[in-house]
């Protein structure tokens, strides 16, 4: 069974690396939680995940830097009150990478921890 995407770390990325276009990263998508996460244009991920108040919401994205810093590899995080939208795109390909589902794998895994009671 290959490995889980929330269970691998982000891959280096160069700039010689293709975007994935549907075909490549179709599979990556159906490990993603598809009430939060859309591919827009084959460009990026959109994710919008709901919080019970802006503290969860504050707190999840702090824990999503965190994970950036780790893995080297960063998200557009907006955030607002019971909510936070995530962009995840690989700057230096202008397009999606592998590493972009893993980081979408793992923001899902943060956010279980909040689901409301
Ligand atoms: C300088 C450059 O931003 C770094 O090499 C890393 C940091 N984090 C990154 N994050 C994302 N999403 N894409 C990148 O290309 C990227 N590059």
């Amino acid at each position: 069974m290959a490995q889980r995407l929330a269970d691998q770390a982000c891959e280096a990325c160069t700039s010689e690396d293709e975007p994935l276009s549907e075909e490549g990263y179709a599979e990556y998508l159906t490990e993603l939680d598809d009430e939060v996460w859309e591919v827009v244009e084959e460009h990026h991920l959109e994710g919008t995940y709901a919080f019970e108040d802006f503290r969860d919401a504050l707190e999840f994205t702090y824990e999503v830097g965190e994970l950036a810093e780790e893995e080297w590899h960063h998200p557009d995080l907006h955030l607002q009150w019971g909510e936070v939208r995530v962009e995840m795109w690989t700057h230096k390909i202008d397009g999606l990478h592998k590493s972009d589902f893993v980081m979408a794998a793992r923001m899902d895994r943060i956010h279980d921890d909040y689901a409301p009671e």
